[in-house]
């Protein structure tokens, strides 16, 4: 699992790690994690270019020692000092005795066109989002030049404790944290500015307690996924009834089915007017069509304006049956949800629900998946390329494997199924939520290899996707 926490929380650890240690030692074990970790990304030190760019806190005095390791291994290391009154004195005094020198503001602009690599210790867990001068101007140069970019701790200028990034930011290909992952960098757009992220371990461990993001790793999600056992039955390991797809939209019934097909569930009921039953048959003579009785509901995908299918979501959401709400579904939501409820918005229907602009969903992900988890009492999986699943108790994990081919026109219908099998196999929302969508972007990597693909064909990869996460032959 790969859990972050808040700046206050890390904060807090750190303060009781200090408290036994030598002064100076976890800012020690920062910076050696951080050239190891700068050593890799160059593919060795010797004769390398590095330009530290360190501002007026710890964070420039991580980058100020670790440039002064990679000095000692080769580097040519210079450094951007942002404020000589306030920079971290002895992380100065070791790059200097280390070889390294301090650059003349008119000596930026050659510096960082001939850099190999800019280590970004503008700010860390102590900074405000955005970038104050002259820290911009040096990142004008670096973009300019594009010039690839380490951040230290995080990218500087997002905000660590969301992700969102309201102003001026760095963008990193690669981030070396320390002792945590903070918030930030596992949640969009935070999360993208970060690029890689590498954790250095400084024993941070014992201190920090229940984490306030979380993100499934494969193995994680292998131990969550359902498997029949030799007692099971069909209607043992589960039934899916899904309600999607209308005249108009055959192929959200075919996709969503197909999802739900591809799960762990022992049979999949559909419901649904003729053409679509016709097409969904015709697909899979092992799907059940018309009503009876399910343990999760998937409703929502391609149902048009048809009133008597409202009727059909209302009815569903109030029998207390887990449900799924997707698409069209969510235009049918109570005022609040009883009963174990997922909703799957995309940012645009996240934003419809409750009334704020596109934009600002996309600009703070978590905030809005959080709000809406706690204003339909429901578990929120708002989709994305880093897909936040919130839980109305506070609870929230993020999906940060994501394959960009996915994004394509009914890879959502595909997820709902897939998430309402996980549903009706006895999974709770957010465990359904999110192991659902690491399923489905682990379906997209092995569907896509690179290449573009088809919504159905995301959800052929399911099975092979779970096969392999379950360890099973290839
Ligand atoms: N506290 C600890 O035990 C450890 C801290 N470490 C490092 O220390 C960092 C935190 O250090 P600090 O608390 O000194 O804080 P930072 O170095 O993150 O930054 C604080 C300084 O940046 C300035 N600042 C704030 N917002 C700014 C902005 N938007 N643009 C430019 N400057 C801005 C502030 O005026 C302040 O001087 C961590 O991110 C990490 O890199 C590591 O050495 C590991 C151990
Ligand atoms: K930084």
């Amino acid at each position: 699992m790969r859990t972050a926490y808040t700046v206050d929380r890390i904060r807090a650890a750190e303060q009781a790690l200090m408290a036994q240690l030598p002064p100076g030692t976890l800012m020690q074990r920062a910076a050696a994690g951080l050239a190891t970790a700068c050593a890799d990304f160059l593919g060795g030190c010797y004769g390398a270019e590095v330009v530290v760019v360190a501002g007026t806190g710890d964070n420039g005095g991580d980058a100020l020692y670790a440039g002064a390791r990679l000095a000692r291994r080769g580097a040519r290391v210079s450094a951007i000092v942002l404020d000589q009154a306030k920079v971290h004195r002895g992380g100065v005094a070791a790059l200097t005795t280390a070889g390294g020198w301090v650059l003349a503001p008119d000596e930026y602009a050659t510096a960082i066109a001939g850099a190999d690599l800019v280590l970004d210790g503008i700010v860390g867990i102590g900074g405000k989002p955005g970038l104050r001068p002259p820290a911009d101007r040096v990142l004008d140069l670096v973009e300019e030049h594009a010039v690839p970019v380490v951040a230290v701790d995080v990218p500087s200028g997002i905000d660590v404790d969301t992700g969102e990034t309201p102003a001026r930011h760095v963008r990193a290909e690669l981030t070396v944290t320390f002792g945590a992952h903070k918030i930030g960098l596992l949640v969009d757009p935070g999360a993208t500015a970060a690029g890689l992220v590498h954790l250095v371990d400084i024993g941070l461990g014992p201190y920090l307690g229940e984490p306030d993001v979380e993100a499934l790793q494969a193995d994680d999600v292998a131990e969550r996924l359902p498997e029949p056992s030799r007692a099971s039955h069909k209607y043992s390991r589960g039934v899916v009834g899904v309600v999607a797809g209308s005249e108009q939209y055959t192929g959200a019934a075919v996709l969503a089915v197909g999802g739900a097909v591809a799960g762990p569930v022992g049979m999949v009921r559909y419901v649904g007017p003729p053409e679509p039953t016709r097409y969904v048959r015709a697909r899979w003579p092992d799907v059940v069509c018309g009503e009876g009785r399910v343990q999760a509901w998937v409703v929502g995908s391609g149902l048009g304006d048809d009133p008597a299918r409202a009727d059909e979501v209302r009815r569903i959401l109030a029998s207390g049956l887990p449900v799924l709400v997707d698409a069209d579904g969510l235009r049918h939501l109570p005022e609040r949800c009883e009963g174990p409820v997922l909703l799957t918005p995309h940012e645009g229907e996240l934003a419809r629900l409750l009334g704020v602009e596109r934009e600002a969903v996309t600009a703070r992900r978590l905030h809005y998946a959080r709000a809406a988890a706690a204003r339909w009492n429901a578990t929120v999986l708002l989709k994305g390329a880093t897909t936040v699943v919130a839980a109305p108790d506070g609870r929230v994990r993020v999906n940060t494997v994501s394959v960009p081919w996915v994004a394509t026109a009914g890879s959502g219908d595909v997820l709902s199924g897939v998430c309402g099998s996980l549903l009706a196999a006895g999974l709770d929302p957010l465990e359904a939520g999110s192991v659902g969508a690491y399923l489905h972007q682990t379906a997209g990597v092995l569907a896509s290899r690179g290449g573009p693909i088809t919504a159905d064909d995301l959800a052929r990869a399911v099975p092979a996707a779970y096969r392999m996460l379950l360890g099973g032959d290839e």
